[in-house]
């Protein structure tokens, strides 16, 4: 069955994603060469120029002003002990971003963004918990996943409203004028599911893919490695569907942050991706969507080992690399302001011939 034939709204979706401008990338390489420095000297930041120049077609891209969207959702496979957090963190973390003081808030305050929290699936209520700076809009989809190990963690459907939530959430954001998305999650004994999700759809081992998550003890690791073996086994699943893998080990909050990419890259606007779940997410849209890809930008390496074998698969390299493993989106938002110093650079850099120094290579 075709990935996205029985979803026709996320078809739609997936359908408006253009192939990224790579004649706009030349032009922005050629025009990096006027500029006065040594050709290549600003190194990494002129590849990441290119890969703006060729999401916008813009010469002179914007990124700014950038949205922060946390999607928050509980999992029942948190009963198995497979997190060093209990679940109703997921609900007080909520709770903690509405009130302003998780790390995204302040990391989203430093650069200006516009954030909002995304609950596709706390078991807990959140209603009302928002507040104008911080809100946190309700997109429940279900009171958290089933547990893996006994059940699939969603119906097809809720798969698909799980992207569904995280697309209109992403819409949301340019509507209001964001250029630039900054896709986080929060939710306990996520990184099972990813981890799940990534083996499935990687063929990795289990083994090679695990890691501590919140901090969980050696003993506690092997415990997690056989729940997942476990629940990988006692679900049919097609492999070779992606909505398939989403709907039997995955999580909500995973399927509406590659629902974000997806619209993200629809509306040609870079789509920054933070550490390990993130980034499964980011397989998951660009396995329904291969030209999604051109459209992401790596914010940082995670200290989660599984991270390494997401990027691998999207032959990806993170701009950062500091040790972190938070999740929320924090790490990508101290990559923007990378972004913003790449467009800053083709804005305002004057050319050899404007500034009158001369090009040596001439
Ligand atoms: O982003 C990462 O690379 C990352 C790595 C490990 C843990 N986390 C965060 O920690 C939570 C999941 O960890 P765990 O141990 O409960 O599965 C979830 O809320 C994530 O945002 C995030
Ligand atoms: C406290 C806490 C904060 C988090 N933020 C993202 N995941 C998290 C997990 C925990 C446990």
């Amino acid at each position: 069955m075709p990935p996205l034939s029985d979803a026709p709204a996320l078809k739609t979706l997936a359908d408006r994603v253009r192939p990224v401008d790579r004649r706009a990338g030349d032009a922005t390489r050629a025009y990096l060469d006027t500029l006065t420095k040594p050709p290549g000297s600003l190194g990494d930041l002129e590849a990441l120029a290119v890969q703006l120049g060729e999401i916008t077609g813009q010469a002179k891209p914007e990124v700014t002003p950038p949205a922060c969207i946390v999607f928050a959702a509980d999992h029942g496979v948190a009963a198995e002990g497979v997190s060093a957090f209990d679940q109703e963190v997921t609900a007080q973390m909520v709770a903690n971003f509405a009130a302003g003081g998780a790390a995204i808030n302040a990391f989203a305050r430093c650069i200006d963004a516009r954030l909002e929290v995304v609950d596709v699936g706390v078991a807990g209520d959140m209603a009302d918990t928002g507040t104008a700076d911080n809100p946190v809009v309700n997109a429940k989809i279900r009171r958290g996943t089933g547990n893996i190990l006994t059940e699939p963690a969603m119906s097809c459907e809720e798969a698909v409203a799980a992207l569904d939530a995280g697309a209109q959430a992403a819409s949301r954001a340019l509507d209001a004028g964001c250029r630039c998305l900054i896709v986080g999650e929060m939710g306990i004994a996520n990184t099972t599911a990813a981890s799940a999700m990534l083996a499935v759809l990687t063929g990795h081992p289990v083994s090679g893919v695990v890691g501590t998550g919140t901090g969980i003890s050696s003993a506690g690791l092997s415990h997690k490695v056989s729940v997942i073996e476990r629940a990988i086994e006692a679900r049919w699943m097609d492999v070779s569907n992606p909505l398939d893998v989403l709907a039997n080990v995955g999580g909500l909050e995973i399927g509406a942050m590659a629902g974000a990419y997806l619209a993200g890259a629809a509306r040609g606007v870079p789509c920054l991706v933070d550490g390990f779940i993130a980034t499964v997410a980011a397989l998951l849209a660009c396995e329904l969507c291969p030209e999604v890809r051109g459209y992401l930008i790596f914010g940082h390496r995670s200290e989660e080992p599984g991270h390494d074998v997401a990027l691998e698969a999207l032959d990806a390299a993170p701009l950062l690399a500091l040790g972190m493993r938070l999740g929320e989106g924090s790490g990508a938002a101290l990559a923007f302001p990378l972004l913003d110093a790449a467009c800053a650079m083709l804005r305002e850099m004057a050319t050899f011939a404007d500034a009158g120094v001369d090009d040596s290579r001439s």
